[in-house]
């Protein structure tokens, strides 16, 4: 039974002092829930207050993106390290935003996991096409083309921590979520791709989010698809009240 991951990315959102408010007022909005794991990914420069607030909390913090090197002439990178001291447990490797905006390659995408592997943090490892590669008819295609990339060189019993985020591009931040069968279709072909890669039994234990304008009023249908085992929210996750009622879907 995968224990499901609601994951919330703040993407450029919030200082340090908007992040600590935030921490106090979520923290008791979620104190009763124990059944699936919490995560919050604020900026890089709230991580470390962030750490310290979460302390003795079951809330996991997360990283946005990093480095694959531990340090180095690198302007403008945070190595897995860095991150790590801060009180980081996961990753976020891959977004969208990473590969569309700034021109993040499936090849970067690879070295960036295997930093993250390495340092002992957990990637959530993001996928997903858009509009145009759907309309093509080529979701399938470029799901498994950004699998096999980012997977390259690893065994799996490796990458028993790793989560992948099935995120559609055309979902994303416009209010246009995928149907529950839309994101069970792409995540039951997101789970054989890596049955194909590492076994049966290590792809069963593989959590597959879905994430593309995940709200308070959709994720229990999502959450009800058998290959849906989390969300990653960007926008909805922003606010303290809104990002609990999702986090406790029924
Ligand atoms: O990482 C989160 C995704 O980009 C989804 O963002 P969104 O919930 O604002 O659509």
């Amino acid at each position: 039974m995968r224990r499901p991951l609601i994951a919330g990315n703040w993407k450029m959102h919030k200082t340090v002092r908007e992040t600590l408010d935030y921490i106090r007022r979520f923290r008791d909005l979620v104190s009763g829930v124990t059944d699936r794991e919490i995560m919050i990914a604020p900026p890089f420069t709230a991580l470390y207050a962030a750490g310290e607030a979460l302390a003795g909390s079951s809330i996991r913090l997360g990283a946005q993106n990093a480095h694959w090197a531990e340090a180095g002439a690198f302007t403008g990178e945070i190595s897995p390290v860095m991150l790590k001291e801060c009180g980081v447990t996961y990753v976020i490797i891959g977004h969208s935003e990473r590969r569309h905006i700034f021109g993040e390659t499936d090849e970067m995408i690879c070295k960036r996991l295997s930093g993250v592997m390495g340092a002992g943090l957990r990637p959530i490892l993001c996928i997903g096409e858009t509009l145009e590669e759907r309309e093509a008819g080529k979701t399938f295609e470029v799901l498994e083309r950004q699998v096999k990339a980012a997977l390259q060189g690893f065994a799996a019993e490796d990458l028993r921590e790793l989560v992948v985020a099935y995120e559609p591009v055309w979902a994303i931040g416009t209010g246009k979520t995928a149907t529950p069968e839309q994101a069970q279709e792409a995540q039951a072909y997101v789970r054989r791709l890596l049955a194909d890669f590492g076994g049966k039994e290590f792809a069963e234990g593989i959590r597959i989010l879905y994430g593309g304008s995940v709200k308070p009023e959709n994720i229990s249908a999502l959450m009800a698809q058998p290959d849906v085992d989390g969300a990653l929210v960007g926008g909805a996750s922003l606010d303290p009240e809104t990002f609990a009622r999702i986090v406790k879907y029924a």
